[in-house]
């Protein structure tokens, strides 16, 4: 594959790049119980399956449609200043959240992507909470049994709670914008014992190494904040730190 990838030129060769990026790890050679080894579907493919356990299939969905990848083609001309607009505003004329709110087919997709990694994490942590989201969100979410469903703006109230779990919401702000959500956090928590809990990635410019799985990940949610979102982005340890000092 990487002999017909060097033949190829341009835009063909991008596209063979990425087909190979998420074959390498769909495909490969697996080991059967009788010790042949034959080239097959990893145990990761797996984790595409809807009917599989902590299935991810409706996480790469909004990546892949339409909607999502228009303002890929926008990132070069952004990047260069030949564009002055963040490049989903650019692409639509509102950000991601207001779009969302206009088309509540792309924001089922969206809410059910954030949805099936939420329902890997968030059991991990917790058993009954508050479930705060934007009205057009929290309007159509699944309800559960000791949950309760929130909507409305996060820069103008969390609901109070004893501990608020902020997760992927951070990394979709600027610095300004994070710190006036965080002080929405503080005044939600009991002053004495209360705690914010921040699920985000963070980069560690210091010790990653090019060829960890976890630095193309990292890095690659860099992209996704840069193409989605107006002013999000994945923050380094000193990036949070300037965040948080300045925050709750
Ligand atoms: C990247 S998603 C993360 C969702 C969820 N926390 C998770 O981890 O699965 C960011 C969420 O922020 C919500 N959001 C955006 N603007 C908001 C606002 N002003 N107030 C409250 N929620 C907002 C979006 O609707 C979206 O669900």
């Amino acid at each position: 594959m990487e002999v017909k990838q060097r033949e190829l030129g341009g835009e063909k060769e991008e596209e063979e790049h990425s087909k190979v990026e998420i074959w390498k790890y769909m495909f490969g050679f697996v080991e059967l119980a009788s010790g042949r080894k034959v080239y097959a579907q990893t145990p990761l493919c797996k984790r595409l399956l809807k009917s599989g356990q902590n299935n991810m299939a409706a996480f790469i969905l909004p990546e892949s449609s339409p909607v999502m990848l228009a303002p890929w083609h926008g990132l070069s001309a952004r990047i260069q200043g030949n564009i002055r607009n963040p490049v989903f505003e650019e692409v639509y004329g509102e950000d991601l959240w207001s779009f969302g709110a206009a088309n509540p087919d792309h924001s089922k997709l969206f809410n059910e992507a954030m949805a099936c990694d939420a329902r890997v994490v968030v059991p991990a942590v917790i058993e009954s909470c508050i479930n705060s989201d934007l009205p057009h969100v929290v309007s159509v979410a699944q309800e559960y049994d000791r949950i309760e469903n929130v909507g409305g703006d996060m820069f103008d109230y969390v609901p109070k709670a004893d501990v608020v779990i902020i997760k992927w919401v951070l990394h979709d702000w600027e610095d300004d914008e994070c710190i006036r959500i965080l002080k929405k956090c503080r005044e939600a928590i009991p002053e004495d014992k209360g705690k914010v809990i921040i699920i985000e990635a963070v980069i560690d410019e210091e010790d990653e190494k090019e060829d960890s799985k976890l630095t193309n990940v990292r890095l690659m949610l860099d992209m996704v904040m840069m193409a989605h979102t107006n002013t999000g982005k994945e923050r380094t340890l000193k990036e949070w730190v300037y965040v948080l000092d300045d925050g709750p």
